[in-house]
């Protein structure tokens, strides 16, 4: 593999030559982390890389850690096909989130994308103010926006709908796209060239996998099914979360970057499901579950057809995903938690051991 194929360029190249010019270290790009095990694409190839027991001891949080994106500066053993890695070479744009609790950390979700691609279907979810917030993530990144207006064919006024993106964009590039019918994916090549990184964020089902494909000419990516068990297709020993793709260019797709998506639309998921959070207010019970209680405003208004049942399926999918993701979240904060203190106990007993 190339550096340059993978995105190396004077950005990074510097940093290195300046501090780790003397070495025998060599760099190589995180494409996956798994269990604190790094796939690391490099000259050599793809390596298994492990983090240096003196790096592991100096770091302070998650952000000095690799994350996928990152170049990284390592003693790679090619005839083992591994590596073990030293530092992190300075970030070009990242995309995180801050942690907010008893530690405030950042996770972060993807590195050094040079273009992030916002994509929004012209379809009944479009929603001006969610592309606005959308933007300014990509704006804090420190990563390019694009707009891409996905799913052409089910609109009738595009026009309007560019119109309206544009008043809140400005400066911005929008694209409008129907990977079904193949219009306008070709003019996002220009993104794609030969080392330039980017990275899709848009909510669940306005065709990321989908444009995905088309981009890169196979199905790497599994398109419409509901992913429950997220951990399943993503996480197979082919799966790789840095993909290059066929023509030039390195497309980024982690989970991280697709939660990103629902944790950052936290308030407009009520926003948009204002009718339903309505219709609750009047269920006989206040805590009714929807389920089997008397007097269910819910169930009566899907019996009687004034609420959409498949609206009704997609609120209970996105709770679930919501509640799902909150958990996920307090586990981690838990064990970082014990983490750290673990950290300071073993700190503590050395410095008094020194004295
Ligand atoms: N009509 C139409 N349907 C599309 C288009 N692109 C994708 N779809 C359909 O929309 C559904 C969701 O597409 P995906 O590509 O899986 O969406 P996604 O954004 O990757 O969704 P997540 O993986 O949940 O984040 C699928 O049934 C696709 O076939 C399009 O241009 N036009
Ligand atoms: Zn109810």
């Amino acid at each position: 593999m190339k550096l340059e194929t993978l995105g190396w360029n004077s950005f990074f190249a510097e940093p290195f030559a300046h501090q780790f010019a003397d070495t025998a270290y060599t760099v190589g790009r995180v494409a996956l982390e798994h269990k604190h095990i790094y796939r690391v694409y490099s000259e050599h190839g793809e390596l298994l890389a492990e983090i240096a027991g003196k790096m592991r001891h100096n770091a302070l949080g998650r952000e000095d850690y690799p994350a996928v994106g990152d170049w990284v500066v390592v003693s790679a053993r090619p005839e083992e096909g591994k590596a073990t890695v030293h530092a992190i070479l300075p970030r070009k744009s990242k995309f995180s989130r801050k942690v907010a609790g008893t530690v405030t950390e950042e996770q972060i979700v993807a590195t050094n994308v040079d273009t992030v691609f916002l994509v929004n279907a012209l379809n009944r979810d479009f929603n001006v103010r969610k592309i606005e917030r959308y933007l300014l993530m990509a704006w804090e990144s420190g990563a390019n926006p694009v707009i891409i207006l996905s799913k052409a064919d089910l609109c009738d006024d595009v026009e309007e709908k560019v119109r309206a993106v544009e008043s809140v964009a400005i400066g911005v590039p929008i694209h409008v796209v129907s990977s079904l019918d193949n219009i306008g994916v070709d003019e996002l090549r220009p993104y794609l060239g030969e080392g330039r990184t980017i990275a899709l964020l848009g909510s669940s089902g306005v065709g990321k996998s989908t444009l995905i494909n088309r981009l890169h000419g196979h199905e790497v990516m599994d398109t419409g099914s509901i992913r429950e068990d997220d951990d399943r297709g993503r996480h197979t020993t082919t799966h790789r979360e840095l993909i290059l793709l066929p023509a030039g260019g390195i497309l980024i797709d982690t989970p991280g970057m697709r939660e990103l998506q629902l944790w950052e639309t936290g308030d407009s998921f009520e926003e948009s499901f204002k009718d339903i959070e309505e219709l609750a207010e009047s269920c006989y019970y206040r805590d009714c579950t929807h389920a089997k209680e008397p007097d269910c405003a819910v169930r009566g208004a899907l019996a009687d057809g004034t609420l959409d049942q498949g609206r009704w399926n997609n609120y209970v999918k996105l709770q679930k995903e919501a509640a799902y993701l909150a958990r996920k979240e307090d586990q981690r904060l838990q064990l970082a938690e014990k983490e750290k203190w673990k950290k300071i106990n073993q700190s503590q007993r050395k410095m008094k051991h020194r004295k």
